[in-house]
């Protein structure tokens, strides 16, 4: 049978994660980018229990605000040196090498929330997820799959489809204590996602976000905790802090769930860092306890399994 994992995954070991819920996300990108190298900087300085953070993340569009008419505006040119691989030093986005240097200056991975991304060569313009090592390298990248387009009648219209062009990889990168597998926001709402990270191997699936008051009550939680439990993962959205003065009023709740279901830390709607310690105990009990991982019947839905098992 072939199969989809094409190198082998690292073990997950503990470790210490910091989710900033940023706030007083603005109109001005020097303003926001210098705001979130501070808090990275603090979150990493700053644990309130025991070791070093290992892994820090911000949310969704943390360097401008949320809307389609803001993301042209504020999009950048990552650097690509042959089509793939990511040229950091040359970059000319700003975004990139504040995100670079903070983790190399802190020696964290950092997953660096999303920046609307323009590629020089369509003009096209992507709700994209970088991803730093603690020496600074630029290792991986998202562009939001599924689009937010939605229009719930007197609470909410959005539609990113208006500036913003879907990506088309899945993506998961390797730390030394986990593999790690991106989504942003709306990819949630698609299990599928989720479903190839986790049988690709990934530990914990990271997506920013910034959900809205309409659906975030109803499905922010609900939503993380299906997707942790039907794949047995740690699971985590970091938001943006609510701000009713913006345009877009994000839900906030910054959360991470075990792969049991069990939220274990969440913030509420303004500024904060929240810190999780992962248990790769908590993962193996779920998949020993609940062998779901082992019990697909590929043979009664061979349309989802692509001959593939996990
Ligand atoms: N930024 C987003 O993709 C928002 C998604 C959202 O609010 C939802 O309900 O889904």
């Amino acid at each position: 049978m072939s199969s989809i994992l094409n190198k082998a995954a690292p073990a997950l070991r503990p470790f210490k994660l910091a989710l900033i819920q940023l706030g007083n996300v603005g109109a001005d990108k020097s303003v926001n980018l210098k705001h979130a190298r501070d808090m990275v900087l603090k979150a990493a300085s700053a644990p309130t229990t025991g070791s070093k953070v290992d892994l820090i993340i911000l949310p969704e569009c943390f360097n401008s605000p949320y809307g389609h008419t803001h993301f042209p505006v504020y999009a950048e040119e990552i650097g690509y040196k042959h089509g793939e691989e990511y040229d950091v030093e040359n970059t000319q986005s700003e975004s990139v090498k504040m995100l670079s240097e903070v983790a190399k200056q802190t020696g964290t991975w950092l997953i660096g929330g999303t920046i609307p991304e323009r590629c020089p060569a369509t003009n096209n313009v992507y709700n994209t997820c970088t991803v730093y090592s603690p020496t600074g390298a630029l290792v991986a990248s998202h562009r939001k799959v599924h689009l937010f387009d939605i229009d719930i009648p007197g609470k909410i219209k959005f539609k990113e489809s208006e500036t913003l062009t879907a990506g088309n990889t899945h993506n998961y990168f390797d730390t030394e204590f986990a593999r790690i597998g991106l989504g942003i926001c709306y990819d949630i709402r698609f299990p599928e996602l989720a479903m190839t990270s986790a049988r690709k191997g990934c530990h914990l699936l990271v997506y920013p976000a910034a959900f809205n008051l309409t659906t975030g009550p109803l499905h922010w939680e609900l939503l993380q905790r299906a997707r942790a439990i039907d794949n047995q993962v740690y699971f985590t959205m970091c938001s943006v802090a609510r701000d009713l003065t913006a345009g877009y009023h994000a839900w906030g709740h910054s959360m991470v769930v075990d792969p049991m279901g069990k939220v274990i830390a969440q913030a509420e709607e303004d500024e904060k860092i929240v810190y999780v310690d992962i248990d790769p105990e908590v993962f193996d009990y779920a998949r020993d306890g609940i062998p779901v991982t082992k019990q697909r019947r590929f043979d009664v839905y061979p349309d989802v399994s692509q001959g593939v098992q996990q």
